[in-house]
């Protein structure tokens, strides 16, 4: 105000000395609340009544126009008036005419731009070109209202913040947004605010430079430009010396926060008011089920489909609502819960009856006959047959396959310019369950099942839209070739053609062949193999992949990490001196890089939430639940739980030096329903690190997930 004073002045003595005023009106646009408040006008009316004065004029009637926010406490400011009536009265005496203050609340712009929180220096060019185009729109229109308000002779100070830089992205211009962000950022860490909404945030501010304010006002064409003056000023507004740091820095955020509270505020309100309603929703689980009959499936939809991914959709409502919430999904009502209590409650059926059920779209993929589609009663002899399979005398051979496949993986990655982790995981997981299952391990066939089988899980997360060409359906053919080519398998192996095959269809056939004069004993049928052997791909394939790549990730982001892994694992190699293929045994060696393993599992929850369905109504830490109503243990806000684990978000392998509170790891499920192959998944991942550890030094990491 101080620096546009001179200017104001000027442009009043120029406005009097050309025309014959008797009734002035003055705006001032964005006035704000507080005691600067009426500053600008007693100026601009102390300058009026001067020059009138001098020119011996009467003071003409002064028509004042506040203008803020609707938001802006227009109540405190008319408090004010009285007092500075009788103050410019006291001042001015007998030459001071009429002066009416009213309020115009309202923006002076039109709805303002997107993009991120603000400009950086990483923005893309997209972001920068729309801010800049935003600006000039709002700076047309802006100057085009005001001569629409104005008399013709009337005139202007203008008075921004702007830039001395031609480029919107230097560190001056976007330091304090770049603050700003990082501070939000931090909340969103703390789970205090969603990250959704942080990027939905855009800083309706934009710092022209001079050449933009120019080109505006020309480029609109209804006033001329008198002077154009750019100043610099202080970003704790004020040169007192005296000041310490901590005062200024008070000053600093203080004048910020008089800029950005009231868009903060707005934007990010709404979520402080659902935690506070929160405990009123009495004891059926608090939750929006969206609009009838869709629910709120749309939004499952969209989440699945989003770079963020469908866990998104529950992270959202677990912070709106809390550790337990509803919601309705393809005309079924899911309640998702995330507490070790209601883990320990649910996974292993101590409070009521609670059965595994996919949605009937997952099912129908795996199979009639698969133990995840299963009766409670046939899941427990399906799963009697396949445990075996997994014990330690299958794992055995495993690990050194496992372990030659990486060996030969890895030896080609020097002829790449870069590796994506994702793709070499997924081969390699692929490669190994299809040997270990169905023996086979290369050629034809192995592409063949490695296309149908990424269908099949492309499917699982599509709408069950029966039509050709839609991804369900797409899923639902690659599911029946899978079976051909296992029905295939199946009777070559009867015929005769399939002897030294020591896989997991060998091993399920020959049982079968053993009980066949057992009247008594149940036998897996054709189909029941022929699904299950399907399942156990599309359980183990993707998840171990994924969850080496995760852990790729965080071993890289975390140089403590990796140097304690190093040590461990060159000590190792150390040990064995020459080059061998890792065996079980020796993985029980790595004590460090198991936890490490352990680790990424938590932080990633590669399984994120456990789907269970209520077979009766029955009551889990104080809320009810009906009969029929899906239940899903959302293990992955349990790992994520500061409650739980200290510091969540830090990848940190030591946390398991000691036991972990009973429920609180959940990567593979608990109770009945645990996973069969956690050590054959955590096989593969230790084969993994250690052979990356030892064989690369230093290696730019790419992964997508
Ligand atoms: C890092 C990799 C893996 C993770 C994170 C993982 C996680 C899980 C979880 C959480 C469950 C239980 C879900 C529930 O209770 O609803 C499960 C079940 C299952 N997993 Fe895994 N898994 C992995 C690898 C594997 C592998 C390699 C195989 C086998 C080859 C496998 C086979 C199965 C099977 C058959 C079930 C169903 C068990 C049942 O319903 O009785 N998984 N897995």
């Amino acid at each position: 105000m101080s620096v546009a004073k001179t200017a104001t002045k000027e442009a009043i003595v120029k406005t009097v000395c050309s025309n014959w005023i008797e009734s002035m009106g003055i705006a001032d646009l964005g006035c704000s609340s507080g005691p600067n408040t009426l500053v600008a006008v007693s100026e601009i009316v102390e300058a009026v009544c001067g020059i009138t004065r001098r020119l011996d004029r009467p003071c003409p009637e002064l028509k004042v126009y506040l203008n803020d926010l609707y938001t802006n406490d227009f109540n405190n400011i008319f408090t004010s008036l009285p007092a500075f009536y009788t103050k410019l009265k006291q001042d001015k005496g007998t030459h001071f005419g009429p002066c009416f203050i009213s309020a115009v609340p309202g923006s002076f712009y039109g709805v303002l731009n997107k993009g991120k929180i603000y400009i950086s220096e990483s923005s893309p060019e997209s972001v920068v070109d729309a801010y800049s185009s935003q600006f000039q729109s709002d700076f047309l229109m802006f100057l085009k209202c005001r001569s629409q308000e104005m008399v013709k002779g009337g005139r202007m100070v203008l008075s921004l913040i702007g830039r001395d830089s031609m480029d919107p992205t230097t560190p001056v211009s976007c330091y304090q947004w770049e603050l700003l962000g990082r501070a939000l950022m931090i909340l969103v860490a703390r789970g205090e605010i969603e990250e959704e909404k942080v990027d939905s945030f855009d800083a309706p501010y934009y710092a022209p430079c001079m050449e933009e304010v120019k080109l505006g006002v020309e480029k609109e064409g209804s006033f001329m430009i008198e002077a154009l003056e750019a100043y610099e000023i202080d970003w704790d507004g004020g040169d007192d010396k005296e000041m310490s740091h901590e005062s200024i820095g008070e000053r600093v955020a203080r004048t910020i926060r008089a800029v950005v509270e009231s868009m903060l505020e707005s934007h990010f309100v709404w979520q402080k008011r659902w935690y506070k309603n929160k405990s009123k929703a009495g004891n059926i689980p608090p939750g929006n089920e969206g609009i009838p009959f869709v629910g709120e499936t749309l939004h499952f939809m969209a989440a699945i489909r989003s770079t963020k991914g469908v866990y998104e959709f529950v992270r959202l409502r677990r912070l709106r609502y809390g550790k337990w919430f509803k919601t309705k999904i393809l005309g079924e009502t899911h309640v998702f819960m995330s507490s070790m209590e209601s883990g320990r409650a649910i996974l292993n059926n101590e409070v009521g009856k609670f059965s595994k059920r996919y949605i009937k779209s997952i099912a129908e993929l795996v199979g009639p006959h698969s133990l995840l589609s299963a009766s409670p009663r046939h899941h427990k002899f399906i799963r009697g047959r396949l445990f075996p399979l997994f014990s330690t005398t299958s794992l055995s051979p495993f690990v050194q396959h496992f372990d030659q496949l990486v060996v030969q993986a890895m030896s080609a990655w020097p002829r790449h310019d870069f590796v994506v982790i994702q793709h070499q995981a997924l081969m390699l997981t692929c490669k190994a369950m299809c040997k270990m299952l169905i023996g086979i391990d290369s050629g034809y066939q192995l592409e063949m099942m490695q296309k149908q089988v990424a269908c099949v899980c492309e499917a699982m997360l599509a709408l069950p839209l029966r039509f050709t060409g839609t991804r369900f359906y797409k899923g639902l053919q690659a599911r029946k070739r899978i079976m051909d080519i296992l029905e295939k398998a199946i009777n070559e192996r009867r015929s005769g053609s399939g002897c030294g095959h020591e896989d997991f269809l060998q091993r399920l056939l020959a049982e079968n062949e053993n009980k066949f004069n057992e009247e008594e004993v149940e036998r897996l049928t054709d189909k029941e193999i022929q699904d299950n052997i399907l399942t156990m791909i599309i359980a183990g394939q993707d998840t171990t992949a994924n969850a080496i790549t995760w852990m790729v990730k965080f071993v890289e982001e975390n140089q403590g990490v990796l140097d304690k892994l190093m040590e461990e694992q060159l000590q190792f190699v150390k040990k064995r001196k020459t080059c061998h293929i890792l065996t079980l045994e020796d993985l029980n060696e790595m004590p460090y890089a198991s936890k490490v393993v352990k680790e990424s599992l938590r932080m990633a929850s590669v399984v994120q939430w456990f789907p269970r369905v209520a077979l009766e109504d029955c009551e889990i830490e104080g809320f009810k639940i009906k009969k029929g109503w899906n239940v899903n243990v959302d293990a992955r806000s349990i790992h994520l739980d500061p409650t739980v684990y200290s510091e969540p978000n830090d990848f940190n392998p030591s946390r398991f030096n000691g036991e972990s509170k009973a429920y609180s790891f959940l990567a593979f499920g608990m109770g009945g329903r645990t996973c069969l192959g956690k050590n054959m998944a955590k096989a593969m991942m230790l084969v993994f690190l250690h052979r990356l550890i030892t064989t690369y030094k230093s290696v730019k990491y790419s992964y997508s997930l």
